[in-house]
């Protein structure tokens, strides 16, 4: 009734008051009161999580962390309630099976081993993976139970037998390939060789998780699927960061235009079609979802948890393997050492191209070691991937963590770190190859494919498509950079993705 008697301009202003009130207690609460507060950051990033929005929207994020780092430590406060590690241990303590804290240090209490504390791994933080109210959740932003079983269903398509018999299909894609990029690059035109990686990355997955490919290589283009992951990459960090306010994001889905709903509803009928045609083909088929499909009618796996988790790996499967083809190329193409050397040791290796399979490229040491050169200094998931502390806290790089932190390695910043890596910022594949001079490298901190139970699943097919891929292209083209592509990597950002441009190379067919 009070209210009822004040002027709309008192309104306003007890409005403002209260508000302005309340954010300077938070404030307050976060510098000099919260459990976090002990550890170093920024003020802003400290006192509040916009320090972190503004990097991670900006496509930033994974740079400034290494600055943060040298700046404040190995353990940084990036956000009120937020640690970033820079510690090779971490990834243990984080990623692999969760163990209760041991010592008190620092947050002056001692974690007490009732067995109520988490077990097994951290949680993956809902505020970071966002599964969707309404929609089914995948393998990847699943909680701890439905991974579980998700992970040994799919985990068959990506055994060595599964492996052996996806080997023509994916050399298929791979022949397809170097014709294409014959013609393309015919009579000295440039050639994006990015864009080609990707075409044939997606086309392999499209066929190992939907059973058609996308159609990429054979149009030159992106299938429109592929190209909705790219359109969204963007605004999928502006919904993370506003994922911290969820009376925001509400409003924003509410506003969400119609034309934006219904080019959604298209791409889900899209996959639903391609899923349907391979639920056609039959169960027994060696790829990807052929797991899934058995299980399908025992577990009650609806069309759309098969499409969901069909969808995450491709993206999952396309993407990386294309970023890291394409940052390895554009490496190789500016040390001119390196890349002398791998095409002696592809070309020395085999008689025919015919030769170049699964069994024979994994013997080649220095392929291997120019791929995991290029997985550390352009790493395809070069962001934290944020994990919860659970109750009772945690004991992380040995400081105590209080429960419900959330943690994370930021990749791109470990690797670039001249106390973990020599010469971090200079492209040196001997470094994997017991070269002395590399002795001090903190081999452990490299985790291109995480640690733990929720680590990669398709680490070893990667590997062997990358490899192929690879050594098919050398084995075919001499490669020289071009001009506008000299500067490919140090002007790219990250939205969770590389947003990587085109990368031009002219590609002479080497005569035989
Ligand atoms: C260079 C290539 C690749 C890199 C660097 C990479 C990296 C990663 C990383 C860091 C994760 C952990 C994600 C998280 O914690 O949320 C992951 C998970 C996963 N990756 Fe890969 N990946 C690559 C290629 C592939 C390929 C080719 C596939 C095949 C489809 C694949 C399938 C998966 C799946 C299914 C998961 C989820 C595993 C789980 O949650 O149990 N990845 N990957």
């Amino acid at each position: 009734m009070a209210l009822l008697s004040l002027s709309l301009g008192q309104i306003i202003a007890l409005g403002f008051a209260s508000f302005t009130l309340y954010v300077t207690a938070y404030i307050l609460y976060n510098l000099f009161l919260h459990p976090l507060r002990q550890y170093p950051g920024p003020l802003l990033m400290r006192a509040t999580r916009w320090g972190y929005n503004l990097r991670l929207v900006s496509g930033t994020l994974p740079f400034d962390m290494l600055a943060l780092h040298q700046r404040h430590g190995p353990v940084v406060r990036v956000a009120p309630d937020e640690l970033a590690f820079c510690d090779p241990q971490a990834w243990k303590d984080i990623m692999g099976h969760h163990h209760r804290s041991s010592s008190a240090s620092g947050g002056g209490r001692r974690d007490v081993d009732d067995g109520s504390a988490g077990s097994g791994e951290m949680e993956k933080s809902a505020k970071f993976y966002m599964p969707v109210e309404g929609l089914p959740t995948d393998i990847v932003n699943a909680g701890r139970e439905e991974h579980g079983l998700l992970r040994r269903t799919m985990a068959h398509g990506f055994s060595d037998r599964s492996m052996r018999e996806q080997q023509p299909l994916i050399q298929g894609y791979v022949d397809l390939l170097i014709r294409r990029l014959r013609e393309v690059g015919e009579g000295g035109q440039k050639v994006d060789v990015a864009a080609w990686y990707n075409f044939t990355t997606f086309d392999v997955i499209g066929d190992l998780a939907f059973g058609e490919s996308f159609g990429c290589l054979d149009n030159s283009a992106y299938h429109p699927w592929v190209k909705a992951i790219f359109d969204v990459a963007r605004a999928g960090t502006v919904f993370q960061s506003l994922a911290h306010y969820p009376i925001v994001i509400k409003f924003l889905l509410a506003l969400i235009p119609a034309k934006f709903m219904e080019e959604r509803n298209r791409h889900m009928q899209m996959t639903m079609e391609k899923l349907k045609r391979r639920m056609e083909a039959g169960k027994e088929r060696a790829d990807l979802v052929e797991g899934l499909l058995k299980r399908a009618d025992e577990w009650g796996l609806t069309l759309e948890k098969l499409q969901a988790n069909s969808a995450i790996l491709i993206i999952g499967g396309s993407e990386t393997t294309a970023t890291l083809l394409s940052g390895v190329t554009f490496l190789l193409l500016t040390n001119p050492e390196a890349m002398t050397k791998l095409t002696a040791e592809i070309r020395g290796a085999f008689k025919s191209e015919d030769e170049i399979d699964f069994a024979s490229v994994s013997t080649l040491p220095y392929l291997l070691a120019c791929l995991d050169e290029a997985l550390r200094m352009y790493p395809p998931v070069p962001t934290g991937l944020p994990r919860v502390v659970p109750r009772g806290g945690a004991s992380i790089a040995g400081n105590y963590v209080p429960e419900k932190t959330v943690v994370a390695v930021h990749q791109w910043a470990m690797y670039h770190n001249d106390d973990h890596f020599k010469d971090p910022f200079v492209y040196h594949p001997e470094r994997w190859l017991g070269d002395p001079a590399f002795a001090d490298d903190h081999k452990e901190a490299f985790q291109p494919f995480h640690l733990g139970p929720r680590n990669c699943l398709g680490r070893n097919l990667a590997y062997v498509e990358m490899r192929v891929i690879l050594a098919r292209v050398l084995w075919n083209f001499d490669m020289r950079i071009a001009e506008d592509s000299l500067d490919w990597m140090s002007k790219q950002r990250i939205y969770n993705f590389w947003e990587k441009g085109k990368l031009n190379a002219y590609l002479t067919p080497v005569g035989r």
